[in-house]
Order: structure tokens, then C-alpha cells, then sequence
């Protein structure tokens, strides 16, 4: 006997106690998934403590806030670099050799560059998935947090978020770029890059030359900090090739465009696309394409690939295919890099290497 007189049935305490339970998980679900969604999607740029910028468990990014970070990240990996270049202390290595049988170096300018540029996404975008040129040891994690802050250059090119499911999203990470001409001294050539492709196709790149602290960004529908120049020589072209994994490039160069075009050697995927953009730095060459015949790696050339789709230009297999950033790691059909011009002309004029054997 209940006090008062008032019986209580098993069954209706057991009712009871179920709904109860039922309501405070609802509660509790709701109040966890408004906390992550605040972090990831809704908070106001600038004002929200530092976090990661998505949910853990997937979810969908920003890409505004990806590029913040990127940015962040390439200035960030490229303060290591000078520090380490500054230093002289370089710990060259070598991870083996490339198909051509050239050293794949790699030096303590990549390492420590990797680790700061991958810890920063990974800390802001745990749920997306990041593939970097250099090995990640988790034995040495650093967890660098992002302020949240968006910088106003970016507020005023971008003007709104622009969400995306994160699993839709590959962000490819080069630490060091150019490591040849790296220890060789040749600061310029030096680059830190981040691409975002989603569903494979690159959205988002950013370059930037720790030596002279220029960076250049774009993201494609989005904006940018760097433009195409007003015009380019189709004719007779100044052609940006590579200086330390040139194969037959100044054959197939001079057989399609003539003995009028004029080749430029340079080291860095990065800094030979920067030499078809209008770029400030004053240590930065021009030119009018960049080939590239031999076998490369996608985060050589995404970031590059981001910023010239972005602002109208293409980069393309020789024969003309669109590179997507998902699966394998490198791409075996050269590269062909263009603006302001007819790319499917340029790619028509190119032989085919196949046959002619200048792979
Ligand atoms: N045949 C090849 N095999 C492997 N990597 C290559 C390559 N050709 C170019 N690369 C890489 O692409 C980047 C640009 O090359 P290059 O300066 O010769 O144009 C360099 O990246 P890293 O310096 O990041 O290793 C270089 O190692
Ligand atoms: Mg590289």
C-alpha cells in the first residue's frame, strides 16, 4: 500500500520510467548534435572558440572555413621550411628513386613542415580525409588548434559559407615542394601547397613561397587573391618545364611550338604554375605553359590545378583528360598547364608521346 492510499501498478511504473528515459535521450541527442553543428556550420566566423570546424562523425565542412585553415596551414608549414633552410641543418635524406631513377629526396624542412600543416586540418577536419606527400607519425602528434578566425581577404572574395559533405572531400597536402632545388639553396622555387577536391575534382588551392611570404589562393565559384595576366603568346610560347625531372619535355616543347618558343628550367610544380598567373613577387619568372611529361604526384599538382580552374585556366593530362584527385597517388599522362587560351587546341598540337616514345 502506497501512502495516501494510492496503489501503484508495476506495469504503469515500468511505463513510466521508459518514457521518461525515451524523452531525456531525445533531449540529450538533440542537445549534442546542436553543439557539433554549432562548431562546424553555423558558428560566426571570427567569434567561436577554437575547435574542430566539423563534426567527428562526418557530417558536412565549409569550404570558406577549408580554404581559412589552408592558408593558415601553407604559412605555417613554410615557417618551418625557412626555419630549417635558415638553419642550414637540412638532414637530406633519400625516400628511394623515382621511375626515372632520380634521388626522391626529402629533408628536415619536409618532416617538420608535415607535421604542423597536417595536425592543423586534421585538428580543424577530423572527419575528412587528408593524403600528404611525407609520412604522418602518430607516436609525434601536435594538436594545433584553429582560432576560427576566416582572415578579411577571404571574408571579401567569399562572401558566404559554402557547405559540402565532408565525405565528399580529398584534401592532398605538399609540405615541401621543389626538395631538390631546396638543397640545392634555390629559394625561390619553393613552395607549401593545399588542394581540396571534392568528388575529385579540385575546388580549392592554395600556393604559397615561404621565402618571399607571398601566397596566392582560389577556390573555383568562389573568389581569389591572384588573377590570370591580361594576355599570353600562343605562337611562339615561353614554356616553364622542370629543371630536375625533365625527360623529353624540351624535345616534345620545341617539336610542337617551333624553335621560336623559348623553355624555361624551373624547379616546383607550385612555382610553375604561379609562372602563368599575374603574381607580384618579383622573384617569380613568367611564362605561357607549363609542360610536364614525366610521372607526378596529385599533391604536387592539385593545389595548382585548384587555382588555375578558378580562374578559367586548365591543367590536364597531355592528352587532354581531366585529373581527378581521389584513388592513386600520381598520374602517368604528363601534364599540360594553360590560360587565357584554347586549351584543346594546345592539347591537339601536342604528339601523341605514346607513339613517338618521348615518355
Ligand atoms: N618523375 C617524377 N617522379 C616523381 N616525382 C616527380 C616526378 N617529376 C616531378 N616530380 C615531383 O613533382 C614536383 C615538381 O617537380 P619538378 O620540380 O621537377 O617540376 C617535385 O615534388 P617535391 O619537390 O615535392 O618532391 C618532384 O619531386
Ligand atoms: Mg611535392
Amino acid at each position: 500500500m502506497a501512502p495516501m492510499g494510492i496503489r501503484l501498478s508495476p506495469l504503469g511504473v515500468a511505463v513510466f520510467c521508459l518514457l521518461g528515459l525515451g524523452v531525456l535521450y531525445h533531449l540529450y541527442s538533440g542537445f549534442l548534435a546542436g553543439r557539433f553543428s554549432l562548431f562546424g556550420l553555423g558558428g560566426e566566423p571570427g567569434g567561436g572558440a577554437a575547435g574542430p570546424a566539423a563534426a567527428a562523425d562526418g557530417g558536412a565542412v565549409d569550404l570558406r572555413e577549408m580554404l581559412a585553415v589552408a592558408v593558415l596551414a601553407a604559412v605555417r608549414g613554410g615557417d618551418e621550411v625557412r626555419r630549417v633552410r635558415e638553419s642550414n641543418v637540412l638532414h637530406e635524406k633519400s625516400k628511394g628513386k623515382t621511375r626515372e631513377g632520380a634521388e626522391d629526396k626529402m629533408t628536415s624542412g619536409d618532416v617538420l613542415s608535415n607535421r604542423k600543416m597536417f595536425y592543423l586540418l586534421k585538428t580543424a577536419f577530423p572527419s575528412v580525409q587528408i593524403n600528404t606527400e611525407e609520412h604522418v607519425d602518430a607516436a609525434d602528434q601536435e594538436v594545433i588548434l584553429w582560432d576560427h578566425k576566416i582572415p578579411e581577404d577571404i571574408l571579401k572574395e567569399v562572401s558566404a559559407p559554402k557547405e559540402v559533405p565532408a565525405e565528399s572531400v580529398t584534401v592532398w597536402i605538399d609540405p615541401l615542394d621543389a626538395t631538390q632545388e631546396y638543397t640545392e639553396d634555390l629559394r625561390k622555387y619553393v613552395t607549401t601547397m593545399v588542394c581540396v577536391a571534392v568528388n575529385g575534382k579540385p575546388v580549392l588551392g592554395v600556393i604559397h613561397k615561404p621565402f618571399s611570404e607571398y601566397t596566392a589562393w582560389a577556390m573555383v565559384d568562389g573568389g581569389s587573391n591572384v588573377k590570370a595576366r591580361p594576355s599570353y603568346n600562343e605562337k611562339t610560347p615561353k614554356i616553364v618545364v622542370s629543371r630536375s625531372h625533365s625527360g623529353m619535355v624540351k624535345q616534345v616543347a620545341l617539336q610542337t611550338f617551333g624553335n621560336q618558343s623559348t623553355i624555361i628550367p624551373a624547379g616546383g610544380a607550385g612555382y610553375k604554375v604561379l609562372a602563368l598567373l599575374d603574381v607580384p613577387d618579383k622573384s617569380q619568372e613568367k611564362a605561357d605553359l607549363y609542360i610536364h611529361v614525366t610521372y607526378i604526384k596529385k599533391w604536387d599538382i592539385c593545389a595548382g590545378n585548384a587555382i588555375l580552374r578558378a580562374l578559367g585556366g586548365h591543367m590536364t593530362t597531355l592528352s587532354g583528360e581531366e585529373i581527378s584527385y581521389t584513388g592513386s597517388d600520381g598520374i602517368e599522362g604528363g601534364l599540360l598547364a594553360s590560360i587565357g587560351m584554347n586549351h584543346q587546341a594546345l592539347v591537339r598540337k601536342l604528339p601523341d608521346l605514346e607513339k613517338t616514345g618521348h615518355k
